[in-house]
């Protein structure tokens, strides 16, 4: 990491180290759907490709049905890229900016080291962040265009966040933070991505600046999807309407596409963990509306509201203490209301978690917000111009010496301590492929060559 990269404290998910210091029980054993694409929902209009600008303008022609997406066997390799810089590097693998030797794209290439997810015991997690990529079609949740293997590595290829990590958008701004409005606007788009997932069956469990990038545009990207859940229901449970709102408007309830669906796995980011995970009682989708509560508080106050001087004090500060808020900056009393709300350390009257993103909406701090037309609204922060390959808007990153890159995108990594104790919940007998149900695709969208 390079000098300036250290100014930025980087939190990163908790899970699995964390497990042993609490009795957390048994884990889900809900297995995930390998299968190809489920019907992708309808929800917001103006969807954008990270490639696509003309005059600084995104261009928006991606449409949503279940028709709009187009699963195919793999079209592309390892050497179908060219390595241009490291963006990011994560626990199991690297992201590289690359371009696609055919057609000259810029993408962002998560590489995953086979040798490390077995001693890590994350193969599931690959499988998992394969199966919402590839099923995702949204705005605010990045594009996979191509998921392929090779002996050694794991291979995503998807659309590149030109305007780089929203947690170092954040750093950089005075006082690490953001107005009201402004915290209104990016917590309206995670709103709005976290029904979708909840939608198609996903519960998130990793809501952190850390994992939101950004577009160049300046709206929201949500990214890193090895810590969530599938439930039980491939695709999500069909989700519910209610008609009983006060104003007559039928609501949908994405609480019930995930119902009946309780995980136990200890999982999260320490500053973010939920008071259920903590109890290991078992959580469901609520775990992503008390994570949303922390990020509208961190995006006010550049931190967040239970923070201790170590990791059980954090805890013990998330089990016990009521939200606390500081007189500068001075908030709203609806700001402080939806907070307190999503902060409910009892999951069942916490705000969402009656039914879902809908019940999230309507909540007057939100009453500014017009939900269709969220994505034509000019962000507050819009990322400094780039020509995308300076990659202007990321740290920059030294590639370690102990590195061999192969293909230009391939990695070698040195070995690393294996994580003691987790169970990944894979069958590991001998002789058993244990990526043969990664997908090797190519995804189409509509509207884009
Ligand atoms: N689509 C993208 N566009 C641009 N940059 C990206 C993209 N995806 C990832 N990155 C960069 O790479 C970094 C690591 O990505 P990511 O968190 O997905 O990797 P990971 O291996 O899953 O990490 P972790 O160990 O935290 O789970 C990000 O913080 C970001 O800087």
């Amino acid at each position: 990491m390079s000098a300036s990269a250290t100014r930025f404290i980087r939190r990163v998910a908790s899970a699995p180290n964390a497990k042993h210091l609490f009795s957390s029980g048994a884990r889900s054993g809900v297995p995930t759907k390998n299968g190809l694409l489920a019907p992708a929902e309808v929800v917001s209009p103006a969807p954008v490709n990270g490639q696509r600008q003309s005059n600084g303008k995104a261009s928006f022609r991606r449409t949503y049905s279940s028709n709009s997406i187009k699963v195919r066997s793999v079209e592309v390799g390892p050497s179908s890229f060219l390595k241009v810089k490291m963006l990011g590097k994560g626990d199991v693998g690297r992201v590289y900016l690359v371009r696609e030797k055919k057609s000259d794209k810029l993408y962002a290439m998560k590489v995953l080291s086979k040798k490390e997810m077995i001693e890590r015991k994350k193969i599931k997690r690959a499988l998992t962040e394969q199966e919402i990529l590839a099923t995702s079609n949204h705005p605010f949740i990045v594009t996979l265009y191509h998921s392929f293997q090779s002996e050694e590595y794991l291979y995503f290829c998807m659309e590149y966040c030109m305007g780089g990590e929203f947690f170092r958008a954040l750093q950089t701004r005075p006082g690490k933070c953001l107005s009201e409005d402004g915290s209104r606007f990016y917590a309206a788009e995670v709103v709005a991505a976290l029904e979708y997932l909840h939608l198609n069956g996903f519960i998130y469990r990793d809501l952190k600046p850390e994992n939101i990038l950004l577009h160049q545009s300046g709206h929201i990207m949500l990214s890193d999807f090895d810590l969530a859940k599938q439930s039980g229901h491939p695709g999500g449970r069909p989700a519910t309407i209610h008609q009983s709102e006060p104003n007559g408007i039928p609501i949908i309830d994405t609480m019930s596409c995930t119902a009946d669906f309780r995980t136990n796995s200890f999982v999260g980011t320490e500053e973010y963990i939920a008071p259920e995970v903590i109890a290991a009682q078992g959580h469901t989708a609520a775990v992503d509306w008390w994570t949303l509560g922390i990020l509208i508080y961190e995006m006010i106050f550049a931190t967040t509201p239970f923070k201790g001087k170590e990791r059980n004090d954090t805890f013990n500060n998330i089990r016990l203490l009521p939200v606390h808020f500081r007189d500068t900056p001075r908030i709203s009393s609806a700001c402080k209301d939806i907070v307190i709300r999503l902060l409910d350390k009892d999951e069942r009257s916490r705000l969402g978690s009656r039914s879902g993103a809908s019940e999230v909406k309507q909540h007057k701090w939100f009453a500014k917000i017009s939900w269709g037309l969220l994505r034509h609204t000019r962000p507050p922060i819009v990322p400094a111009a780039s020509n995308g390959a300076d990659a202007m808007n990321f740290r920059h990153l030294k590639e370690s010496n102990s590195l061999h890159l192969e293909n230009q995108t391939g990695l070698r990594t040195r070995a690393s301590p294996s994580t003691a104790g987790y169970d990944d919940g894979m069958d590991m007998s001998p002789g058993r492929d244990l990526f043969g149900a990664f997908n090797s695709v190519t995804i189409h969208y509509d509207g884009e060559s």
